[in-house]
């Protein structure tokens, strides 16, 4: 209980110590002689002023780096160079790959959450999960598989939405999405049938929120000097992390029961052995089961949370921007061949239906506007790589071997020698060329999904089930929002959720389209 309310924020003499622990060691570090490359700017922050302002960490960090594209911020134990630089960026990700990776920082801080997932390791550990991952992403019958799920699953949250346009209620949609694509990454990833968004299950919505509350709890290491100490007295965050770790463990162990079992049940049935994932790791011989776990919690992460963050921050962008939220659906139409007599009497099941690869592949203006919602709200907001062995990058800055270089999704979607002028607009248009084509940008320009040899494996299957998903949903409904005054704000986290809900009303999409048409103007 002392230890507690010492180690306390509130308590003035603690931020007293630190404060003045880390400029003294920072002024120290700052002042050691170094041979190769320049020193990056010394700006005025440290890893205490990140976590003063932890609450708006990315504004923090966006508005350093429009005054310098790198900096470095001093750290007693570890101190981190911040980069926008696309040159630096390809450097670490690419040219010299073998010098950066997680290292045993990122690993140690993540561990406890994410195990040796492929996430936390390098080198032969990371080549092997890569390989075998990337074999089950490249299977015709997951991809197939997928997009059945996660057709089902949008004409769930389809059904919900239409309850509320009947009642006029409003929905929050930051629940919804998160539950629906956790239901869907149980059934592709693990065969598993979560159910969710019915609210059927009270288990799963536990286990959600301790995944979300660890998640932040793991991510507040990086910028909370006393984590370590917090772990070893069990109190604060930690105590937390703790109590929302078990949680998760329970839930997945039992999981991976459930699926041996079944296996056993099936032992014939080829089909259920080959679709998720889970069920091709358990045939691996003598798999051991905590290595299992961490795979499962690799993949719920990395399946739900970007793919949820990126749909609902797309609809609040779409309600700021009533007129590309009706250029998406006009695109919608006429990639369906739907007439709006047709959309009266369609229900969102039989809508479904239309989503065909084709009239997918047809919708570039729905791609654009996915893309730019990424740009500016990419689910990895920064992403740390730790430095090998001493090294220059190529704006001539200098790192030391065991130093973490940042780049940063978020603050790069936002700056102005990036991205122009209006980098801050949501403009879909800014990613279509002259002939109406999709132009894809630099991948160290737009880095949302990382680049090189560690880039995203997900990208074309979460492209394809947020394609399916809103188009399914923008097809059918209009959305407002319920507060137009709202100015949400991130949680600071592995990804990038919204802070709080945000509520909107769905209406019918016919309803708004004869209204637009009953006053002149061309719908279709
Ligand atoms: C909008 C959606 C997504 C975004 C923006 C995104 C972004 C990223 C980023 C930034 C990384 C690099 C992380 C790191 O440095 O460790 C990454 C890696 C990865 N992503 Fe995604 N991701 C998305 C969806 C998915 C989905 C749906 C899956 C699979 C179900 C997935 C699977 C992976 C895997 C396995 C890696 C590790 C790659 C490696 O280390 O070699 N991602 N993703």
């Amino acid at each position: 209980m002392m230890a507690t309310s010492f180690l306390s924020l509130s308590n003035p003499m603690f931020i007293l110590i630190i404060t003045a622990l880390v400029l003294f060691l920072s002024v120290y570090i700052y002042n050691r002689p170094q041979t190769k490359g320049k020193k990056y700017h010394p700006i005025p922050g440290t890893k205490f002023h990140q976590f003063i302002h932890f609450r708006r960490l990315h504004h923090y960090m966006t508005d350093l780096a429009v005054k310098y594209k790198t900096y470095k911020i001093y750290s007693p134990f570890n101190s981190e160079i911040y980069t926008t630089d696309p040159a630096n960026v390809e450097y670490i990700l690419r040219t010299n790959f073998e010098n950066y990776g997680k290292g045993p920082f990122m690993n140690h801080t993540l561990k406890d959450l994410l195990g040796d997932g492929i996430f936390t390791v390098d080198g032969d550990e990371w080549r092997e999960q890569r390989k075998v991952s990337s074999h089950e992403f490249s299977k015709k019958v997951l991809r197939d598989f997928s997009g059945v799920v996660f057709t089902e699953n949008t004409i769930k949250v389809g059904n919900i939405l239409l309850e509320a346009a009947n009642n006029n209620q409003t929905v929050d949609i930051t629940d919804l999405f998160m539950k629906s694509t956790t239901d869907s990454i149980f059934k592709v990833g693990f065969g598993i049938d979560f159910d969710n968004v019915s609210g059927s299950n009270e288990k799963g919505a536990i286990f959600c929120r301790a995944f979300d509350d660890a998640n932040e709890f793991v991510l507040r290491r990086f910028f909370d000097l006393s984590w370590k100490i917090q772990k070893f007295f069990n109190i604060g965050p930690e105590k937390e992390l703790r109590k929302n770790i078990k949680i998760i463990d329970d839930v997945i162990y039992k999981l991976i029961d459930t699926k041996m079992e079944q296996m056993k049940d099936a032992k014939h049935d080829t089909l259920l052995k080959k679709q998720d994932l889970l069920s091709r790791f358990l045939q691996i011989p003598n798999i051991d089961p905590k290595y299992v776990r961490d795979i499962v919690v690799t993949f719920v992460l990395a399946g739900k949370d970007p793919i949820a963050t990126s749909l609902y921050w797309f609809i609040y962008e779409l309600c700021k921007h009533p007129q590309i939220q009706d250029k998406v659906a006009k695109e919608i139409r006429e990639a369906t061949n739907m007439s709006i007599q047709e959309l009266e009497s369609i229900d969102v099941a039989e809508f479904a239906t239309r989503m065909t690869e084709e009239a997918l592949d047809k919708m570039t203006y729905l791609h654009a506007a996915l893309t730019e919602t990424i740009r500016l709200y990419p689910a990895l907001s920064m992403d740390p790589k730790t430095c090998f062995s001493d090294d220059v990058l190529p704006d001539g800055g200098f790192i030391k071997k065991g130093e973490v270089v940042v780049y940063m999704p978020y603050a790069m979607g936002r700056m102005k020698f990036l991205w122009g002028d209006d980098a801050l607009e949501f403009k879909p248009e800014r990613w279509i060329d002259e002939n109406g084509v999709f132009h894809q940008a630099s991948p160290f320009k737009f880095t949302a999904f990382q680049a090189g040899p560690r880039t995203c494996m997900g990208r074309d299957f979460a492209y394809r089930q947020m394609k399916i998903f809103s188009s399914i949903l923008l097809g059918c409904f209009t959305f407002k929002l319920s507060d137009e005054r709202k100015i949400p704000n991130y949680r600071v986290m592995i990804n990038l959720q919204m802070d709080g809900p945000l509520h909107v009303y769905a209406s019918k999409r016919y309803e708004a389209d004869k209204s637009e048409n009953s006053k002149g103007k061309d719908v279709i």
